[in-house]
Formats: structure tokens, sequence, C-alpha cells
């Protein structure tokens, strides 16, 4: 079992996107419950700053848009614009739950969500090779009917789970909105920034410097990394749908990690011990969190246990 840590000031809570559900019912019941375990870690004395995944979202969104463009016209909808608008539909619902739990234990509430831009490199290689999964999934037969007919699309197995398609994930490099964060922080907002991993912009040389969206998706993980960086976060903490991050994972000697250092989980994750676009992209924004300044630690842990996982009950802790 691993150590309590003890009460760090900053935490910056990433949720999945998958946690979050498929309907906007579902997202509804599945934030409140978030809220509640996120207001546990602010009674144990933290500060705490959320960002969330968009896989599934994005692309509803996205496909939404599609049926509509062919059923009446609507124009279609470019990715960076779908991702300003899950950013906006998640961090809603966020507001509404965290903010009726402030105002039952503490008479106010103060939430906001950022619309975040991050720009990243436009020659980044990811460009050249999408990983990034968004929208349902499809069976291999669906998927490779889609893709015949709008060869521009790339479909891939997702761990065996279905075939979902792929958009281009880039490194994020700077967060655009930074100063309003840490603005709003300043002046005790819990603050919900980079959502989907911030919708990924880079510089417009032909409009005096400004940004233009790309079509990609950010890992939401790689962005809270930043995120945590920018806000000077003592803890970064990711929460999935598994209590620990495992080696041997799914198999019969599956071992599960309480406590590992950031060159341990290096080398497990070279061997390729963590799931590709899954518990990889974790782990490599889990060791980069724990690199970037003496005593920062990063906790992977599951959603409904965020309160257990903060007292050092549960999940996988990763430090220097
Ligand atoms: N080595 C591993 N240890 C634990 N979980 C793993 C591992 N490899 C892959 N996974 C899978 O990764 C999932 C977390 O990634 P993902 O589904 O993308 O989460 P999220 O949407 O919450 O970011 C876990 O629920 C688990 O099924
Ligand atoms: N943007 C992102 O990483 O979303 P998911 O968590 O849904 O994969």
């Amino acid at each position: 079992m691993s150590k309590p840590l003890g009460k760090p000031d900053r935490i910056v809570v990433v949720l999945g996107g998958n946690a979050l559900g498929n309907t906007p019912e579902e997202q509804i019941e599945r934030v409140n419950n978030a809220a509640h375990a996120l207001l546990g870690l602010i009674e144990q004395g933290n500060e705490i700053i959320i960002t969330h995944g968009n896989g599934p979202q994005v692309g509803m969104i996205q496909n939404a848009f599609a049926a509509a463009h062919d059923a009446i016209g609507t124009p279609a909808m470019d990715l960076p614009e779908c991702g300003a608008m899950s950013q906006g539909y998640i961090g809603y619902h966020l507001q509404q739950g965290i903010g009726r739990e402030m105002h039952k234990r503490y008479k106010r509430w103060h939430v906001a969500t950022v619309v975040t831009q991050i720009e990243v490199d436009s020659d980044d290689p990811s460009f050249q090779n999408p990983t990034k999964p968004i929208g349902p999934f499809y069976t291999e037969e669906q998927a490779k009917e889609i893709m015949a007919a709008e060869p521009d699309k790339v479909f891939v197995d997702d761990s065996g789970r279905g075939w979902r398609r792929v958009v281009a994930s880039p490194e994020p490099k700077k967060i655009v909105e930074a100063p309003s964060i840490l603005n709003l922080l300043d002046n005790e907002f819990i603050v919900i920034a980079c959502g989907g991993g911030g919708i990924p912009v880079v510089r417009d040389y032909d409009d005096k410097g400004c940004y233009k969206g790309v079509a990609a998706v950010i890992d939401k993980d790689a962005g809270g990394e930043l995120l945590a960086e920018d806000c000077q976060a003592d803890v970064l903490f990711l929460l999935t749908a598994v209590e620990h991050v495992a080696i041997n994972f799914g198999k019969p000697d599956q071992q599960e990690l309480t406590d590992i250092t950031a060159d341990e989980a290096e080398r497990l994750a070279d061997e390729g011990q963590f799931g590709k676009g899954s518990m990889e992209p974790k782990v490599r924004a889990a060791i980069k969190f724990a690199r970037s300044r003496k005593g920062r630690v990063c906790i992977i842990g599951a959603l409904d246990k965020a309160s257990e996982t903060m007292a050092g009950l549960s999940g996988t802790r990763i430090h220097c």
C-alpha cells in the first residue's frame, strides 16, 4: 500500500473521456458522481484544476454535423470547431455538477470553463501518422466500408474493443490561454481548462502571427501534464476506469503497481507493458511531470475512488 501524500496545495485532475458516457444523460450522471469525488479532494484541503478527455464526444459532434449536412445541407464542421464545442458541452455539465456540490457545502460557487487553445508544431510527425481514436466503435466491416467511401478517414482496431476512426494527435507545446487560467486560479475559481487536450492551433503567419485551428485531437493526459506544469501543480491526478497501472495487464500473471519511480515506469513503457493509446500516454505524462520538478508526483487511479486514491489507499504513484 502506498504512503499517504499529506496535503498538497494544487492538484490537476484529468478525467478520461471514456468515463463520461455516450449521451448527455449519461454524461450528467457520471459528471455528478465525479463532482462528488472532486469535492472530496477540496475537503481534504486541496486546490483543484480540472481537465478532461473528449474522444467519444468530439467524434459524436462531428458525425452529427456530417449527418445533418447530408440530410439538410447544414455546414460540415471541422475538427477544431468540434473540439471547441466538446469543451463547452463537457465544461457546461462539469460546471453544473461541481457548482451544485459547491453550493450545497459552501453556499458559493466559482467554477469556470476556459475554452483553451494549445499551440502545436505544424510539422509534428503525428500529422503523417494518426493515432488518436475518436467517436464510436464500428465493426471491421463497417469501418472498411467507410474508408472505401471516404479515403481521407483512417480507422484502426482499438485494443480489441472494435474499430474506431483515428486522427492526428500532436504534442502540446504552449497553452495560449495560460494567463487567463492563472488569473482565475488567483481569484479562487475552480477552473476547467484544456478540455480534450486543448484545441490544437498553429501560428498563422499570414495573419499577424495569430492562431488557426488544425485537424487533430491532442491527448488529454499530455495536455493535462502541460497544464499542471503551467499551474505549478504539486500533483497530477489521472483518473480512469482502473484502480492501478499493471504489468502483464489482462494476463493470468497480471501484477498491479502501487508505487514506482519515473525510471522504472519508463523502462516498463519501453518494454511495451502499457496499452498504446490508452495506458501508455498516461504513464508517459506521469514520467514527464515527475521529472519536471523535484517532489512532484503523478497518481493514476480510478475516478470512483478519487478520495481513497488521494489518501494513498488506492492508485499507482509515479515519482522520481
Ligand atoms: N498496463 C495496463 N494497466 C492498466 N490498464 C491498462 C494497461 N494497459 C491498458 N490498460 C487499459 O487502459 C485503460 C485506460 O485508458 P483509456 O480507456 O484510454 O482511459 P481514459 O478514457 O480514462 O483516458 C484502462 O481502463 C485499461 O483497460
Ligand atoms: N482528447 C483525449 O485524449 O480524449 P480521450 O480521453 O477521450 O481519449
